[in-house]
């Protein structure tokens, strides 16, 4: 054992460029996929991609820029209010996440993906249950913080 810090994900990932990849390369395929661009009229502007990667910068230990900036977890969570989104856009939303990190050249260590599609997996079961008319969602969070879990990062 050492004893460096361990990194936040966001900085094992290589910081803010490396989300925005992530996120654009989402949304190319998202545009691309049948299950999901309809949700996404005209396409995913810049100024949405844009906004989801400061949320994902938030949530993975970079800058609080969605909190400050963009009026955190009840803006986000107004954001999917009423879409009515179906198991099947949630799958489809996960696995596309899966393959933009590949897009994307994030890092590819175990640990690394086993904490992202955590995230995507905690993440997208909130967005589809929150999204249906009848739900009774938390309306005030912080943005959430997603961690290492149980496996932290091989630092040898
Ligand atoms: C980890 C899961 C998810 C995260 C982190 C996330 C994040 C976000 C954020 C931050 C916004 C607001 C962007 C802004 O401030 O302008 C947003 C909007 C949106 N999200 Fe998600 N989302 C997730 C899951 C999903 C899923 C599963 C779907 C669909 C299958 C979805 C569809 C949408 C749509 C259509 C909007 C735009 C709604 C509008 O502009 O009115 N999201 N998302």
């Amino acid at each position: 054992m050492n004893d460096r810090p361990v990194p936040s994900l966001f900085e094992w990932a290589g910081g803010e460029p490396a989300f925005a990849r992530l996120i654009n390369a989402f949304y190319d395929r998202v545009e691309k996929d049948e299950l999901l661009a309809p949700l996404f009229p005209g396409g995913v502007s810049r100024a949405h991609r844009e906004h989801v990667t400061v949320w994902w910068c938030e949530v993975f230990g970079g800058p609080a820029r969605y909190t400050a900036e963009h009026g955190g977890y009840a803006t986000m969570l107004a954001h999917h209010r009423g879409l009515n989104l179906q198991p099947e856009q949630r799958f489809r939303f996960a696995t596309l996440m899966s393959r933009a990190a590949d897009d994307a050249t994030l890092p590819d260590d175990p640990e690394f993906r086993a904490a992202l599609v955590g995230y995507v997996e905690w993440g997208t079961r909130l967005a589809l249950a929150n999204s249906q008319e009848d739900a009774d969602p938390v309306l005030e969070a912080p943005v959430p913080r997603w961690g290492w879990g149980v496996a932290p990062p091989y630092l040898p």
